[in-house]
């Protein structure tokens, strides 16, 4: 027997609580031992729209629909008696007839072919009377194409602009896709599906695996049935699928703008590699301790399973990795801190070296430049790109701070002290000469932060290894460093950077305000394009809220009331945010918190957070206040820009911050700035 898992079944399981929950794992797990379904109260529905769909009694109200096709079982739903069979009755279970793939098409009244009212359906007419109908001028053929099935060609045709949100409730999800993109300016024909081969099954199509998943045992079925909340764990996009299992001959990297699943697909991938062999072992690292963490939990979840694969899965931010693997080659590294490095140049300067340089700029020309880039010598120090450094420097003076660093590694030599970059440089030449980290695979996320001396270090794991390095990110969520070339530090993923196009985070809406924060397209230092264009959202929410107040307390008045609004809607406050650019603002944001659970007499309120801290994090509702004129860009960062390139990359990097806080909401933004407000909010308007 196999036993099929569809992506409505697990929807309709999450919804339940959480004892019928357990109470349907029971049946589940019965029906997979028992594949006749003797010991089961099991009914045909004689009014389904298919005539292989059964139901299976969980409890006097409970059912499970399934369909039954000679071996297959397929956990179709389950729901409430009336709930459940109305369901079955609007489903029919086929496998579309250009792609093959199976789908659920939901029985929809009035199927009738209309004719258009103006001629034919090539004609470009879009409208009928006063209904916008973007999907008239699509013929059947077009629409076949994408994967729409048959009886919702009218349908779709006639469908007012006002329906397009429910797209992806109702139709197959390629579809939806498909015509989502079309309806916001993208094309039709980068969605056509591919076709099966003949007799090919049709639950093994790409499409098909998206709603659709079989288990080969019990162990599976149970795990994906104890979180059917995860449903990334059990159904991936064909796009994503695809990129897990990719052979790679070369490290690769996949882009793709916040929530398109670049962080589910590295940890599939790690997961797919680990499962290669059982002498694999692969490090799944990303840049801090918090989303290691998140990381591991999710791990845990997708290996629930199958316990052995967990073990050949090391998860670690990559600093404490690199850490790690010093200490088993050189010993226990002693790492400078800020103050040493400090007190170094004023010993130096005391000294009489660093000539009329201060000890600020020396401080920040060894941290952005010299320790950075790991320059050892004054040659490599005079030819260095000075990129985002303020300040131009004649020989005479590069001269001068050159004897300052040269003390400084010097004393550090003596002293025994390291910085991360060195040991990161001197793991990188051991590798060079030889050396092996004790993984076959390493997967980065959030790789759009990665340091210069982390690029050398990991393009010397990767060294023209297959399937060495995997690289998940988004240059438009760049907001620690300034961007430079991974190529000339040989780290070349050019003609292997791919990327993902659906969002399964945020909303339509949110989503599309979002985007207008960044041109639609961002091209690397190495020339690699990563296109925003064509992505789409699976959901679609309240449009998202920019509001400029007077003043600060009329502006923590309308928070504040914004998030009583969500609290009282039902969303918890610990899925809600309240963002701010700096640690200044910090108290704004906390009042405001503190406010609206006082307010409704909550026992908690609202998280506070400053941007940087919220990468990597979502929530269903977020607040991303004090955008005024001189909070973001950040008037300090402005200060103390030198030439335009420095203007452009502190601009660049201010508006990846916003970016970033924007998309951790889910389904409801607020963006709020006193007036003026920030100059960001106009492009946000
Ligand atoms: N195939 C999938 N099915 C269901 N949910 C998914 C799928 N892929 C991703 N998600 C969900 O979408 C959300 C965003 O995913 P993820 O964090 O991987 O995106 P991301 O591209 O890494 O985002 P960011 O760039 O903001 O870090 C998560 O809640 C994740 O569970």
């Amino acid at each position: 027997m196999t036993l099929l898992y569809a992506s409505t079944f697990a929807d309709a399981l999450a919804k339940l609580t959480h004892q019928e929950q357990k109470q349907v794992k029971i049946t589940t797990v019965d029906l997979m031992m028992d594949p006749k379904g003797t010991g089961l109260s099991l009914e045909r529905l004689t009014r389904a729209g298919d005539d292989k769909v059964w139901s299976a009694r969980v409890s006097r109200d409970l059912r499970i629909i399934l369909r039954r096709d000679g071996d297959d079982n397929l956990l179709a739903y389950v729901g409430h008696h009336n709930d459940a069979y109305r369901w079955a009755e609007r489903r029919k279970f086929i496998p579309h007839e250009r792609s093959g793939a199976m789908q659920i098409v939901e029985v929809i009244e009035g199927q009738e072919k209309a004719e258009p009212e103006y001629g034919d359906h090539s004609s470009a007419t879009e409208t009928a009377g006063e209904v916008v109908q973007p999907f008239w001028s699509l013929t059947d053929d077009q629409l076949l194409d994408v994967g729409v099935p048959r009886e919702w060609l009218s349908h779709v045709q006639e469908m007012p602009e006002s329906e397009i949100d429910s797209l992806f409730d109702r139709l197959p999800a390629e579809a939806a896709e498909a015509l989502y993109d079309f309806a916001t300016g993208g094309k039709l024909e980068d969605h056509i599906v591919t076709p099966a081969e003949p007799g090919a099954d049709p639950y093994a199509h790409p499409d098909a695996l998206r709603r659709f998943r079989v288990f080969d045992n019990v162990d599976e079925l149970t795990a994906a049935l104890d979180a059917p909340f995860e449903k990334w764990a059990v159904f991936l996009h064909p796009a994503q699928r695809e990129l897990v299992r990719r052979k790679v001959t070369g490290p690769t990297r996949i882009t793709g703008s916040a929530g398109t699943g670049k962080t589910i697909v590295a940890l599939h991938r790690a997961v797919h590699l680990a499962e290669q062999s059982e002498t694999a072992r692969v490090l799944l690292t990303t840049f801090s301790q918090e989303l290691a963490r998140a990381l591991s939990a999710k791990l845990e979840i997708q290996t629930q399973a199958v316990p052995e694969l967990r073990e050949r899965i090391t998860v670690r931010p990559l600093d404490e990795a690199a850490v790690e693997l010093y200490c088993q080659q050189f010993g226990e590294p002693d790492l400078v801190d800020h103050g040493q490095i400090r007190a170094l140049i004023e010993e130096a300067i005391s000294a009489g070296l660093g000539g009329e340089l201060s000890t600020l700029f020396l401080l920040e020309e060894w941290q952005e430049l010299v320790d950075a880039w790991g320059v050892t010598d004054p040659e490599s120090y005079a030819t260095l790109p000075r990129i985002g450094r303020r300040t131009r420097l004649g020989p005479k003076q590069r001269e001068a701070a050159w004897a300052v660093f040269d003390h400084i590694r010097n004393r550090m030599a003596e002293r025994g002290l390291v910085t991360r970059a060195m040991i990161y440089d001197r793991l990188t030449g051991w590798l060079q000469d030889g050396g092996t980290i004790p993984f076959e695979h390493v997967v980065v996320d959030e790789a759009q932060d990665l340091t210069v001396a982390q690029v050398r270090f990991l393009a010397a794991v990767g060294n023209g290894r297959d399937d060495a390095l995997f690289l998940a990110g988004d240059i438009g969520q760049r907001i620690f460093r300034l961007p430079f070339s991974w190529s000339k530090l040989g780290l070349d993923i050019r003609g292997r950077s791919h990327s993902l196009k659906v969002n399964y985070r945020t909303s339509h809406q949110i989503r599309a305000m979002a985007d207008r924060l960044l041109p639609p397209a961002i091209t690397d230092l190495d020339g690699v394009e990563e296109g925003r264009r064509g992505t789409v959202s699976i959901f679609d929410g309240p449009v998202p809220e920019v509001r400029l107040l007077d003043d600060s307390d009329t502006e923590a008045d309308v928070v504040s009331g914004w998030l009583q609004k969500c609290i009282s809607s039902g969303i918890a406050p610990r899925e809600i945010a309240v963002l701010v650019r700096g640690p200044d603002q910090v108290p704004r944001a906390r009042q405001v918190s503190e406010n609206a659970a006082a307010a409704l007499k909550a026992s908690e309120s609202p998280i506070v957070g400053v941007m940087h801290d919220a990468k990597g994090l979502e929530f269903r509702a977020v607040a991303v206040m004090a955008c005024d004129e001189d909070v973001i860009p950040d008037p300090h960062r402005l200060a103390s820009i030198g030439d335009v390139a420095e203007m452009e990359s502190v601009y660049e990097t201010e508006r990846h911050l916003l970016y970033v806080a924007c998309t951790r909401a889910r389904d409801q933004l607020l963006v709020s700035g006193i007036t003026p407000g920030s100059e960001f909010l106009d492009d946000l308007l």
